[in-house]
């Protein structure tokens, strides 16, 4: 059995299909499902340590080729038996990812390179799913930017750098795609296009890599040069600029959830990447959020279809959770080592608001505005409270406010979140302080 063979390709299908109430598809893919768990149930192996993991992916602006790169990854280094390969069609697999042409979902795939083993979040461009981008991204040590030569900069590869800079991901790679359909010219053109805006971010373009290529070329194994050899130094990029992270194993275990779904017959299970310590089959944990304490137990844990004795900082995995009801768990909540954490819905942050050019607002905001915040796996709704004598905060303006969130949530100082509202992402903070809890009745009364 696979939990995250379930989490990053079928259990999207699911949601899909609940959506749009297709219950001839529902029956198909719990077949499909249990099928599936069954016959993975005899090749279930331990995974081996024998290469630093890493967490990368694909951001960029819609369209770009983040999927098709993603795919032809996978299949150059299944060449070589260092991955299995992954269709388009698997990786962009439920039914509006399909009939639209799009990535709605962040999915999740498996490859490795001499030296490392990478899980590769395969983020949605189009910005209706940002929410689904910053969830992805927030578990990266680096990021592929993926942007088509034949296009340049676009809206949401400026958003998608923005909010990496923002989420901490320090480590970026450009790979100019689509070179099959521009000329040398063009490529230069967005390599310049992209130093600007590099720049502008806070990155150091001269310190950001750029490889130009194919991903469709590579993917339908044709022009080499602008294919294959463009993906094999692609990853030898990656292997050579992507550091590799320090792993706080040593701190209390701690899990933003990504996903929960559960497993008839076996229980609940929880996938998302570990951000601190470690936890072995049979430890108690908690699971926080959303107002709620559970109390749990590790029953079994899984990365990439292989079970594992100890889940440490930085993986990327699914674990199965012990007497905890579907409804007891949610995205966004924290898996923690028991009473290592706390829930707050009160705090004190720093915040900058981006000036319009830097895609924020062009008005500016008052003390009436109901931003939703996002962080780690989650996203809340907020109410903002400014400082004494300031009614009004101005796009570019660096300031201090208290913001309540609509649940309690675990939260930490030093935790960096952003700040967005309807279609974009108008700002970013950092918590200074946690405060005291605004009680269930005066929560009621701000939200109504
Ligand atoms: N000519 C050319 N077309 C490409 C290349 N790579 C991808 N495409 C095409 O570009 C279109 C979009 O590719 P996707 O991989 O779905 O793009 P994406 O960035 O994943 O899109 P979203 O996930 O929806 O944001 C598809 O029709 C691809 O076949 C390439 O190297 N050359
Ligand atoms: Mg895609």
């Amino acid at each position: 059995m696979s939990f995250i063979t379930l989490f990053s390709t079928r259990l999207p299908v699911f949601q899909q299909a609940v959506k749009q109430n297709k219950q001839l598809f529902l029956n198909q893919f719990k077949l499909n499902s249990f099928r599936s768990l069954s016959s993975q149930a005899q090749e279930k192996t331990t995974y081996v340590r024998d290469k630093p993991h890493l967490n990368i992916g694909t951001i960029g602006h819609v369209d770009h080729g983040k999927t098709t790169l993603t795919a032809a990854i996978t299949c150059v280094l299944q060449d070589m038996n260092l991955a299995k390969a992954k269709r388009y069609e698997d990786i962009d697999n439920a039914p509006e990812e399909k009939k639209r042409g799009i990535t709605i979902n962040a999915t999740h795939v498996e490859y490795s390179t001499a030296n490392r083993h990478y899980g590769h979040i395969d983020c949605p461009g189009h910005a209706d799913y940002i929410k689904n981008m910053i969830t992805g991204s927030s578990q990266m040590d680096g990021a592929i930017l993926v942007v088509a030569a034949t296009d340049g900069v676009m809206p949401q590869t400026r958003e998608h750098l923005r909010l990496a800079k923002q989420i901490g991901i320090d480590n970026i790679v450009v790979f100019i795609n689509k070179a099959d359909a521009a000329d040398k010219e063009m490529i230069e053109l967005v390599e310049m296009e992209l130093k600007d805006l590099l720049k502008e971010i806070g990155y150091d373009p001269e310190n950001v890599p750029f490889i130009a290529g194919s991903a469709l070329a590579a993917l339908e194994n044709k022009s080499p040069e602008l294919g294959k050899n463009a993906i094999l130094k692609l990853m030898e990029t990656v292997d050579n600029h992507v550091t590799i992270p320090t792993r706080d194993i040593n701190k209390p275990f701690f899990l933003p959830i990504e996903h929960s779904y559960a497993i008839s017959g076996r229980g609940t299970v929880v996938t998302g990447r570990v951000e601190r310590g470690i936890c072995k089959k049979g430890d108690p944990l908690e699971i926080i959020g959303y107002n709620k304490v559970v109390k749990t137990t590790a029953n079994g844990i899984e990365m990439f279809h292989k079970i594992l004795d100890q889940a440490e900082a930085g993986d990327q995995l699914g674990i199965l959770l012990r007497g905890v009801k579907r409804d007891d768990v949610r995205r966004g909540m924290a898996l923690i080592k028991p009473g290592s954490g706390k829930i707050y819905n009160r705090f004190e942050a720093k915040v900058y608001l981006m000036t319009k050019d830097e895609g924020g607002r062009e008005k500016p905001l008052t003390a009436t505005y109901q931003p939703q915040l996002y962080s780690k796996t989650w996203d809340i709704p907020a109410r903002l409270k400014f400082p004494q004598g300031k009614e009004l905060v101005m796009p570019g303006e660096d300031v201090s406010m208290t913001f309540v969130l609509n649940k309690r949530m675990m939260l930490e100082k030093g935790q960096r979140f952003q700040i967005r509202d309807s279609k974009t992402t108008i700002g970013s903070g950092v918590i200074v302080n946690l405060l005291s809890d605004v009680s269930d009745k005066e929560i009621e009364e701000m939200w109504n």
